[in-house]
């Protein structure tokens, strides 16, 4: 049975919050998000009119043209008063301008964290941000104890630097849905640095194991170290290297017959041709479940009109936001049927 998950309204990123888990029937399912409706089509809940990244991004556009107007407004009057002022004014004008767009922008958002703050922090410590995060684990999470390495990775992330792993909001829907398929052959694409394998792993059954793919060889390490210090490294294979390299290997090389879960969290070109890979090389059975993040942002809208026009899927919408940001996103369950 399909259920959709909502979060709770004023529930934080970065803290555990509990989900309201509502049932729909699947003759005519209505979900609300913030007060609006959405609309569904087929068993997939979405949004017919503007997607919310969209909506996100006219709706600090507004905020900064208002902002504009009244910054126009007061240079103009101080422009005739004096000159260092009027560019004073000006530069901090500007600066606000850009935070607004950072916090509700998510394209903004991240270009600031991913490309210039990140960059500016590398060059300072001559370090990368995946390091900082895995040394802020060592000091601070305890040693073979998964909850704790998940948590502190999620108090690194939400405080300090932004990061790209699915967070503590997604990772409940993540959890919820590892735990309704009780998989006994997982498969993840896209390690980054563990911390989803990490989440994923703590929930397998005894014999159950998760295969963890990832092309960056310095993520790959990274996650190597995640995953060992979590204590989970016996229920986690990591395979290095591209995803569309990998998948037709599994059968052979790494003994899976069919594949319980598979979770798509890698870069979303790449959603559409693996789960075609998937397929052609049998891999899924009737009842496994795919789970991809980032539908809605940075967004796959290929991979959702695939699945969700394909007669061998049954696809599930769960509204979510961002990893520890405002921005609007979504994962989306699609259930192959064989
Ligand atoms: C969003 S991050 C994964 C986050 C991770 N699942 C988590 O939540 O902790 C995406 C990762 O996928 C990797 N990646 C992207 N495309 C890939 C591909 N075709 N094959 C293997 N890894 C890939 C990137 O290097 C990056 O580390």
């Amino acid at each position: 049975m399909d259920q959709s998950l909502e979060q709770e309204p004023g529930s934080q990123e970065g803290s555990i919050q509990p989900f309201c888990f509502r049932h729909h029937q699947s003759s005519a399912p209505q979900l609300k998000r913030n007060g609006k409706k959405l609309k569904y089509a087929k068993e997939s809940f979405v949004e017919l009119t503007s997607p919310p990244a969209q909506s996100d991004y006219f709706c600090s556009l507004r905020q900064c043209l208002k902002i504009l107007e009244i910054g126009i407004s007061i240079a103009l009057m101080l422009e005739s008063s004096s000159a260092p002022l009027f560019i004073v004014f000006i530069l901090l004008f500007i600066l606000l301008l850009f935070v607004v767009l950072i916090r509700k922008n998510g394209t903004a958002a991240l270009i600031w964290n991913e490309i210039i703050r990140e960059k500016v922090t590398n060059f300072i410590m001559n370090q990368s941000k995946e390091q900082r995060i895995l040394n802020f684990v060592l000091q601070n999470a305890v040693r073979g104890d998964p909850r704790s390495v998940v948590d502190t990775i999620d108090k690194y992330c939400s405080q300090k630097e932004w990061a790209m792993n699915v967070g503590n909001e997604k990772g409940l829907i993540l959890d919820k849905t590892v735990e309704e398929v009780n998989p006994s052959v997982a498969l993840e694409l896209g390690s980054y640095c563990g911390y989803s394998a990490v989440r994923i792993a703590r929930l397998l059954k005894a014999g159950a194991r998760l295969l963890t793919v990832e092309f960056n060889p310095e993520f790959a390490a990274i996650a190597r170290q995640m995953i060992e210090f979590a204590g989970v490294q016996d229920k986690v294979k990591l395979l290095e290297g591209p995803s569309q390299e990998i998948i037709p290997q599994l059968k052979k090389k790494y003994e899976v017959d069919t594949l319980d879960f598979v979770f798509l969290d890698h870069w979303k070109d790449r959603y559409t041709p693996d789960t075609i890979l998937l397929q052609e090389c049998n891999l899924l059975r009737k009842g496994s479940v795919l789970l991809a993040d980032n539908v809605i942002f940075p967004g796959a809208p290929d991979f959702l009109t695939y699945v969700r026009k394909s007669p061998h899927f049954q696809c599930t919408n769960y509204p979510s936001h961002l990893e520890y940001m405002q921005v609007e996103d979504a994962m989306e369950k699609a259930v192959f049927l064989g």
